[in-house]
């Protein structure tokens, strides 16, 4: 359970007057097996669909996705016992990851520049090769915390195997998207993307949210004047710093995404499906064409909310621009020139609701 302490919780509760957000009434949507099995002419259909929904929304959802549903429940089921864990031994996956590190287990607090949720989460680096096991599990949370912790070593190891064959079968599959958005640009070079999430120092993660039923009643009571209103944030607005995130839930909702003109809508939940996000990464690629989605988690009031969100970012000493044949000739290149180790270092230093681009734009 996660506890608050005083101050806190105006923190994440949005005043009462703030209404739900409205379902987003088409939600876009790609199957994927269709796309491989439709011929030619079914693929450019659904390349040039991916293409549409990153530029009007930066967001879609992916069906006939082959990850296999048991999978999904398995990761799913491991992720509630973790959370369901005592404070003491979740955090002690923290404990042993260098200090400074964003890697681990956290709760309420989410970076390090004060921002907070009614969320915990675990975040993990992803190899190439799917595993933080051998070589790196020295840097692992969930293999380098000793053997005598209260959590068994071997029921960490295998929660471990089994985000591993996770990462492995989504990572997959987001190449295939990769390849379908780079179709729909009309990109020669179909692999651009794909192949700086698949590079041996793609700098990937794969981050578990556990949110938890809205706190009690009274507290918000108490702040919203006896109404019992307000909607608490699990995970305040933001857009995602990578090239491209690909998120799993559970059937509670709570995400919403805000449209072009600002309005804010909510995702219904799709437990057999993924949604895909583009994040700041991609939008610099394709000079602003695809639309780096601000979005956010509202906590549901009775059910909590699991997710499981693949990062697909590139190497860190990778070097971003918007891509020539995207620029067009004669075009303005709306992005200067950096690495994705400098945006990193830059977005360390900002709160999770700031746009983390416009120091790279180029404004004359
Ligand atoms: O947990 C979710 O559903 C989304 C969380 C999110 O946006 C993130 O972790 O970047
Ligand atoms: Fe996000």
């Amino acid at each position: 359970m996660v506890v608050l302490a005083k101050g806190e919780l105006e923190q994440i509760a949005l005043p009462a007057v703030q209404k739900a957000a409205p379902p987003l009434a088409d939600v876009p949507e790609v199957d994927l097996a269709t796309a491989a099995s439709g011929g030619a002419e079914g693929r450019a259909a659904a390349a040039r669909a991916v293409a549409a929904a990153c530029e009007e929304h930066g967001f879609f959802k992916v069906t006939g996705h082959g990850v296999p549903l048991d999978l999904l429940a398995r990761v799913e089921n491991a992720a509630a016992a973790f959370f369901a864990l005592q404070q003491r031994e979740k955090e002690s996956a923290m404990s042993a990851v260098a200090p400074g590190s964003p890697f681990g287990y956290a709760s309420k607090r989410i970076g390090s520049n004060g921002d907070l949720g009614w969320v915990e989460y675990l975040l993990l680096g992803v190899t190439a090769a799917g595993a933080s096991t051998g070589d790196h599990s020295a840097d692992d949370p969930l293999l380098s915390v000793p053997d005598e912790d209260a959590v068994p070593a071997a029921w960490r190891r295998s929660f471990r195997d089994l985000l591993n064959e996770y990462t492995v079968a989504v990572r997959r599959m987001t190449c295939e998207v990769l390849e379908l958005m780079a179709e729909g640009l009309g990109m020669e070079d179909t692999d651009a993307f794909a192949r700086l999430v698949l590079d041996d120092d793609s700098d990937s993660m794969l981050r578990v949210n556990h949110y938890p039923p809205r706190p009690e009643l009274k507290h918000l009571q108490q702040l919203h004047g006896g109404g019992g209103g307000g909607r608490v944030t699990g995970f305040g607005e933001h857009t995602d710093p990578q090239i491209i995130s690909v998120l799993r839930s559970n059937a509670t909702s709570g995400l919403e995404i805000a449209l072009r003109d600002g309005t804010w809508v909510s995702v219904p939940p799709d437990q057999g499906s993924f949604f895909v996000n583009v994040g700041d990464a991609l939008q610099v690629l394709t000079n602003g064409r695809f639309r780096s989605v601000r979005h956010r988690v509202m906590v549901n009031s009775v059910h909590s909310r699991v997710s499981v969100i693949f990062f697909g970012g590139p190497p860190l000493r990778e070097t971003l621009a918007p891509l020539p044949q995207l620029v067009g000739e004669g075009g303005r290149s709306r992005y200067r020139e950096f690495t994705w180790r400098e945006y990193k270092s830059s977005a360390y230093r900002t709160k999770l609701a700031d746009n983390r681009l416009c120091h790279f734009e180029i404004t004359s």
